[in-house]
């Protein structure tokens, strides 16, 4: 599903922030990626949702070469993988209606399709009720669900979040995680970048951590690892 093959990053002014990845993950897992402070997990994210490209190497997403995609297929491969922040970017003007909707409108989703889908994913997150609501009028918590449905209503195979429970309280993060537990339940893979050592070590799942830009730990039911 994600495979990554002696990938390396320079940035422009030539720090190389991966160094040699190597990675493969299965259709369906849940995937933790640790690591102290400027390993490489960002640049790891956003070279997958080729928000960058890499320097050298390969990376294949459901078995298409990301090298050889052309920026016109990037909106496809976007439709196959969703993407949440820590920062939730949500468009701050527009109802968290508008916001979910946006992303079918963008690939031309039939209109009466949009509302359908919609309101299917807000009742996944459980916030069917805010559909009218103003994303400025929402907790953190709800904004971060909001982030989540957005990500998930074109039914991607594949949910990045990068620190997605970084600017909550513990209670609201682990409601997120139940959120994400039962996104990977029904069938999708999630690689989630995260400093949460407490919800790493409790809730279980295969942890892979980097260093220095590679892959130095990769283990089912890992742990955090490091200094919380
Ligand atoms: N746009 C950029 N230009 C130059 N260097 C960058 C850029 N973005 C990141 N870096 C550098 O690349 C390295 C990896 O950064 P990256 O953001 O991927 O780390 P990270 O593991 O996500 O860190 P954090 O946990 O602090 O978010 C760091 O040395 C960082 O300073």
């Amino acid at each position: 599903m994600i495979t990554m093959k002696r990938v390396r990053k320079t940035y422009p002014n030539g720090v190389q922030a991966l160094n040699g990845m190597n990675i493969h993950i299965d259709k369906g897992e849940f995937v933790y990626v640790v690591g102290p402070s400027g390993a490489g997990k960002t640049t790891f994210i956003k070279l997958m949702i080729r928000e960058l490209k890499p320097s050298e190497g390969l990376i294949q997403i459901n078995g298409n070469n990301l090298g050889d995609l052309s920026d016109k297929q990037i909106p496809y491969l976007r439709r196959k993988i969703g993407v949440v922040f820590q920062d939730f970017k949500l468009f701050t003007k527009l109802s968290v209606y508008e916001n979910i909707a946006f992303a079918l409108e963008v690939i031309e989703e039939e209109p009466e399709q949009i509302k359908t889908k919609v309101m299917d994913v807000l009742d996944i997150v459980g916030l069917k009720s805010k559909a009218r609501f103003n994303t400025s009028e929402l907790s953190g918590g709800e904004k971060q669900r909001i982030a989540i449905a957005r990500a998930i209503v074109n039914q991607p195979a594949i949910l990045i979040a990068d620190e997605p429970t970084g600017n909550l309280d513990p209670e609201t993060a682990w409601s997120i995680m139940g959120t994400l537990e039962e996104i990977n339940n029904r069938g999708t893979t999630i690689v989630m970048a995260t400093h949460n050592s407490h919800i790493v070590n409790t809730l279980k799942k295969r942890v892979i951590a980097i260093e220095n830009g590679k892959v130095v730990r990769d283990e089912l039911g890992g742990s955090y690892g490091y200094q919380a």
